[in-house]
């Protein structure tokens, strides 16, 4: 009998896992948000920001919310290591793509990366979430200003591209004028809940075809 109470608790109270995505590029703040995310769901002290390193690999962190754990994975964002983002890609249900707001000279190399993200078949139905990190810095951009930058760029590259190969489908610029973008600061901890809430609620709605309950 006691067996059987233990099931059904455990039955009743399980908790469905999703996979967070953190991308962008090397420096952007993911490390740094990813602890202030852990500090502010499972209260255990934050790494010190100097003793965070750029991360070679993979970092994971789990939180825990109603009926739901949300299990995030940084990944290192210096160019060498972007080669292997494409093998989380399948198993993930949210990406949250981190830009330096306050670091224009690399915004064009961002958009890149981004770019290859939004054009990624595994990635078009995933719910995905621009952070303009770095909000704290009086130089940062606006989380208003982010989308400008972005469709300049995006403008820039199709009017280049249309040189080139013609008229060409556009469903990348659909796909971003739907985008969210919020302003956050890791280091201080502005915007962070807010972004776990958004992507706490988008994937309830995003579960993949394979998903399974418990
Ligand atoms: N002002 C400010 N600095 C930040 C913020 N977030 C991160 N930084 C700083 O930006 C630098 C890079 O932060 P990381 O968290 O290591 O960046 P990352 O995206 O994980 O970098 P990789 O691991 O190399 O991909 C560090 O010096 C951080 O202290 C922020 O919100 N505001
Ligand atoms: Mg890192």
């Amino acid at each position: 009998m006691y067996h059987l109470l233990k099931g059904l608790h455990e039955y009743l109270t399980r908790k469905e896992e999703f996979s967070v995505l953190i991308l962008g590029l090397d420096g952007a703040g993911k490390t740094t948000f990813l602890e202030k995310v852990k500090n502010l769901y499972t209260g255990l002290p934050s790494l010190p920001p100097d003793k965070i390193g750029p991360t070679v690999g993979q970092n994971m962190g789990k939180i825990s919310l109603p009926s739901t754990i949300l299990q995030f994975f940084d990944l290192g964002g210096q160019s060498g290591i972007r080669s292997i983002w494409h093998r989380y890609y399948d198993d993930c249900h949210a990406v949250a793509y981190m830009v330096d707001a306050a670091d224009i000279d690399r915004l064009n190399e961002g958009w890149e990366v981004f770019d290859s993200i939004l054009s990624s078949p595994q990635i078009l139905n995933v719910p995905l979430l621009l952070l303009a990190n770095k909000q704290d810095d009086p130089g940062s951009l606006s989380v208003e200003e982010i989308r400008q930058n972005y469709e300049q760029w995006y403008q820039a590259k199709k009017d280049g591209a249309r040189r080139i190969y013609g008229e060409g489908g556009d469903d990348r610029h659909e796909r971003f004028a739907s985008l969210d973008v919020m302003g956050v600061s890791g280091l201080e901890g502005t915007g962070v809940q807010a972004a776990v809430d958004w992507l706490f609620i988008r994937v309830q709605n995003s579960r993949r075809p394979d998903d399974r309950k418990g």
